[in-house]
């Protein structure tokens, strides 16, 4: 009987359980949506026991599916997770002390702000590869101890457990047996040193962090315990951010490969080998994984509002009653008519790093309506992408032979069409765009030892539909900085 790998595909809007093959096919699939709370302006809270609840939920689900027949062929599990969300929990009950802290949460920018000395940026940036920014985790673990009544002298006891959205999984799924987490997700916290691969004491004095709530940092394949939730002990083997994981399940394995998914944020991710690459122009570095000890490395650019402008677009002003919906309202209309829309609702993230900057319609006459300001919405998905890919050639990395895309988004095919137009670049979607939950199971069938190495992986990609560019210069450089000139009217320093 073949083998099956299940993954935990926890992400900021949904909680995915999925079960594939070893040749990367998807045979069962459980889904829920995760409530998002928005307590004051720039807030975002999840409550951590949904967060588990939901991924205990779909894992039974997905191994209740007629394909899978329970866990008997289940090698085992990997899980990928919203990254830099930040939990802190009583080790001896495992129940959190507050609402987790969501990585687009801006409640810590004038903290940020008071500690982004030249002195201090310069040390953060060298030792993690990151900026000081809300976006990560230290301040909002900082923030969280000050907050909470007695969580520092609590801390200080040893009785509380910080973890990213994988940390807290994992010690729900060993019922409280293992704190840990992979390198990938540690390199998110502000606290790590990506080059020595280890906590850091001078990053967790600034950040003012007991070094007695840190999980033990792992490979991204290995050992992570077992869990016996499902009836019957189930290693698990595999780990890492969704954005790394990502990578892993688009087969970016070498230097120059890069990948960008299309979820709730989007996040570009190239790879770039064993040593890492600094940039000029306000990317970040990052871990890509660690595999036997050995850390590959990534370029990343992060934007903060990708599908989550198209739920905005749902939710709060109820222009769509389905983010499907946006497709054949961008179709039909020739062009936005000048519109712009600067999706900055939770500040700008790469390569601005503006978290006071604020969203913004512009450009508007009486001829724009629905449509308009739809397109607009996904243009600005595009323009972002723009930038970040712009950021990377203007470090000197090779224009990319072609994109692999992935997430929620990338269904709409006007979305990629303009994509590729906007990038002058090759899209290509792939046959599964489950992306991040297959690099999961990947990464879990490694740990089990069921590949024999990252080849075996690579083999299974396959192409879905590629969108060559269309678009000729003169439109999509007068369209593009158009794009600028709106961004630049919603950044904090704008008069
Ligand atoms: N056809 C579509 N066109 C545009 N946006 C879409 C479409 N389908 C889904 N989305 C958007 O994609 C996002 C969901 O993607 P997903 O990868 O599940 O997100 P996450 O992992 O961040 O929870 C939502 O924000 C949704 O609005
Ligand atoms: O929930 P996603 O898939 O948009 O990913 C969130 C990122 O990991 C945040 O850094």
């Amino acid at each position: 009987m073949s083998s099956l790998l299940l993954a935990i595909d926890q992400g900021t809007t949904s909680t995915r359980a999925m079960v594939f093959d070893t040749a990367g096919r998807a045979v069962a699939r459980a889904q829920l949506e995760l409530p998002q709370f928005f307590p004051r302006p720039g807030w975002v809270e999840h409550d951590p026991n949904i967060v588990w609840q939901h991924a205990l939920q779909t894992c039974r689900a997905a191994l209740a599916a007629p394909e899978v027949g329970g866990t008997a062929r289940i090698a085992a599990i990997g899980v990928a997770n919203q990254r830099e969300t930040t939990v802190l929990w009583e080790r001896k009950s495992g129940a959190p002390l507050a609402p987790a802290i969501v990585w687009q949460d801006r409640r810590t920018a004038e903290r940020c702000a008071a500690l982004a000395t030249p002195a201090n940026a310069a040390l953060v940036a060298g030792r993690t590869g990151l900026v000081i920014d809300p976006y990560f985790s230290a301040t909002k673990l900082s923030w969280l101890l000050d907050a909470v009544p007695g969580a520092r002298e609590r801390a200080r006891r040893g009785e509380l457990a910080f973890g990213t959205i994988d940390s807290f999984l994992l010690w729900r799924l060993t019922e409280g047996r293992v704190h840990a987490t992979d390198a990938s997700n540690a390199a998110r916290t502000l606290l790590f040193d990506i080059h020595r691969q280890a906590w850091d004491d001078e990053l967790l004095a600034l950040f003012d962090i007991p070094a007695s709530l840190l999980p033990e940092v792992r490979d991204n394949a290995g050992d992570f315990g077992v869990t016996t939730l499902f009836g019957r002990a189930i290693p698990i083997t595999g780990m890492a951010g969704d954005q790394q994981a990502a990578t892993v399940g688009q087969a970016c394995f070498s230097p120059g490969d890069v990948k960008s998914t299309y979820g709730t944020g989007c996040f570009v991710v190239q790879h770039t080998g064993e040593t890492p690459v600094a940039s000029n122009n306000r990317l970040l570095t990052t871990v890509c994984y660690r595999l036997a000890g050995r850390t590959s490395y990534a370029i990343e650019g992060s934007i903060f509002v990708a599908g989550a402008a198209v739920q905005w677009l749902r939710d709060a002003v109820g222009l769509i009653h389905h983010a499907g919906d946006t497709e054949a309202l961008a179709r039909e209309v020739p062009d936005t008519g000048g519109v712009y829309l600067v999706p900055a609702f939770t500040g700008l993230g790469a390569p601005y790093w503006d978290p006071l900057a604020r969203g913004a319609i512009l450009g508007l006459t009486r001829d724009s309506g629905i449509r308009e300001i739809v397109r607009a919405a996904l243009e600005s998905v595009c323009y972002q992408t723009r930038d970040l890919v712009d950021a990377m050639r203007a470090d000197g990395a090779p224009p990319p032979a072609a994109l692999r895309v992935d997430g929620g988004m990338v269904g709409n095919d006007w979305l990629m069409q303009f994509l590729a137009d906007m990038l002058a670049v090759r899209v290509e979607r792939p046959a599964v765009t489950e992306t991040t939950a297959l690099g999961a199971a990947y990464l879990a069938g490694l740990g089990a030892g069921l590949y024999a190495g990252l080849d075996e992986i690579a083999a299974n990609w396959r192409l879905q539909k590629a969108f060559s560019p269309q678009m000729d210069e003169e439109r999509r450089e007068a369209l593009y900085l158009g794009w600028h000139n709106a961004v630049r009217r919603t950044l904090s320093g704008a008069t």
